[in-house]
């Protein structure tokens, strides 16, 4: 059996697959995102330890004993700051946080090949203008930094005592040479930093350690390998078998991403496409991020007195696909994709005495949908062709707003076993390389499929207006919207 651990944002999954590739057992365990200041989106390392350990304890105890490779995945670009006794020296800042703007562009100052080297413009949710930003404005924290680490690799540190990441979560620093897969010192050296803050960098099937005796024993797993894993997205990838060139899939957890694997590094950087490291060796990937999906459902079921997110899209299908004039822009963290704008926010427009809490419920499926669209039209415009994608992620689960989604996105979506848990099951897949040895076009197919949406040419019709009034509202409420 693999294990496949997820530090993902709303909580941890842990998937345990059998050597035939089925999942045999998988839990979850929540965590909640501290925002004690506008644009700040923290959580406390330690409750990534504590979630991480309730998640594998939910395991039952036969198949937790029967694992032999563990994998890790995780919410990507945190900055955790570790002290010279390797402890927390503040709350990591996550990869929706939009303080760092004004030291996006001090950080493209200081490092003029930085978009050459990285492949990417310098956006505050990537970790180095964060670490900028402490230097400005936490002097003694940044003083006393010893070493920085991405959210998994801070938990790969307490299940294994090493200090190393793997390339497609170490590209999203800004502080990777992405063509080259090693750390760019020229690009640390803009943010004050050295080779010595790092972790090694690993790719993401390279076993990284073994598990720690005392991490066994609480854990009920053997003291077994753990692997370099990958970003959430790259595994998710490695999950639904996104791992050849042109294979895309789309993610619906906390943040929607689009992302398409290519089989060599191609930067374009403008309209704030991002370009990374695939965590398979030889395979790199472009994709659009949008900072709230997921998030905005669970948003708009607190304020509507939902049960929760199946609650929700049960009201919405109740109001049904473009039932009313409501626009909903989902920018309620900011936006990456396309816009690359920290401070916008979320808006509801062309409400009426017929706005229901049901419409409103609607109207947030669409907007989701219609930014998702924009990654789209942005990866197309920078000669990035998608037919299909492959749906991961907890919003995976709703049939339903998989058809506003194809409808709005205009391509086919296929829902494939475990998608909803993409990324810890493309962990557990790399530990499973790592350790029986295979082939990535092997042990990292696309799963059976579920089912598949193709769009509705009536839905994609009556979507049309409203997608097109979408379009239009951004550069018109921005310099209000801030
Ligand atoms: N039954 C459901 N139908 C659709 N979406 C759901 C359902 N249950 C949970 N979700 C959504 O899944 C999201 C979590 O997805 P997940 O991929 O685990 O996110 P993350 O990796 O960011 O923690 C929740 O925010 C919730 O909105
Ligand atoms: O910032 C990005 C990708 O660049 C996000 O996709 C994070 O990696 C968070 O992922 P989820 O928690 O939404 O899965």
């Amino acid at each position: 059996m693999f294990l496949g651990i997820d530090i993902g944002t709303s909580g941890v999954k842990a998937v345990v697959l059998d050597e035939h590739g089925t999942v045999v057992a998988q839990s979850t365990a929540a965590l909640t995102v501290q925002r004690p200041q506008p644009l700040w989106s923290e959580q406390d390392p330690e409750a990534w330890w504590s979630a991480t350990t309730a998640a594998v304890q939910a395991i039952p105890p036969a198949v937790r004993r029967a694992v032999r490779g563990v994998g890790i995945a995780g919410q990507m670009h945190g900055a955790t700051l570790l002290g010279a006794d390797d402890a927390p020296l503040r709350p990591a800042i996550l990869w929706n946080d939009g303080r760092s703007f004004a030291e996006c562009e001090a950080l493209e100052q200081a490092a003029p090949g930085l978009r050459r080297i990285s492949g990417n413009i310098a956006m505050p949710g990537f970790t180095a203008p964060k670490l900028l930003w402490v230097r400005d404005h936490e002097p003694a924290l940044f003083a006393a930094t010893r070493t920085v680490l991405l959210p998994k690799d801070y938990v790969r540190l307490r299940m294994t005592g090493e200090k190393a990441s793997d390339m497609s979560d170490a590209a999203g620093t800004l502080w990777l040479d992405t063509g080259a897969r090693a750390w760019s010192e020229e690009l640390l050296a803009a943010t004050g930093l050295t080779l010595d803050h790092m972790p090694r960098v690993v790719e993401g099937t390279d076993i990284t350690g073994t598990l720690r005796d005392a991490v066994a024993e609480l854990w009920g797993v053997p003291a077994v390998p753990v692997v370099g894993g990958a970003g959430d997205n790259a595994a998710g990838a490695a999950g639904v078998g996104v791992v050849q060139d042109g294979d895309a899939l789309l993610s619906l957890g906390t943040s929607g991403v689009i992302f398409v694997a290519t089989d060599g590094f191609r930067p374009n950087p403008a309209r704030a496409v991002h370009a990374f490291c695939h965590c398979l060796p030889g395979l790199w990937h472009q994709m659009s991020v949008h900072l709230s999906a997921a998030a905005c459902i669970d948003w708009v079921a607190r304020l509507t007195g939902a049960a929760g997110a199946a609650d929700l899209f049960a009201r919405a299908e109740a109001a049904g696909p473009a039932s009313g004039p409501e626009l909903f822009l989902p920018y309620l963290s900011g936006e990456r994709t396309p816009h690359n704008d920290a401070e916008v926010r979320g808006a509801f427009l062309r409400l009426d005495n017929d706005t229901t809490p049901e419409k409103l419920a609607q109207s947030v499926l669409e907007g989701v949908a219609f930014a998702l669209g924009d990654g789209l039209d942005v990866l197309r415009e920078a000669g990035t062709q998608v037919e299909r994608l492959s749906v991961i992620g907890g919003g995976a689960r709703s049939r339903y707003w998989g058809e506003t989604l194809a409808a709005a996105l205009g391509v086919e979506l296929v829902y494939l076993k475990g998608g909803e848990v993409g990324p810890a099951l493309g962990a557990a897949r790399l530990a499973q390389l790592a350790v029986d040895g295979g082939t990535p076009a092997e042990v990292c197919a696309a799963p059976p499929v579920s089912h598949s949406i193709a769009p509705d040419p009536e839905l994609v019709d009556r979507l049309a207006p409203k997608r097109a009034a979408f379009r239009d509202a951004y550069p018109r409420i921005t310099p209000r919207n801030h």
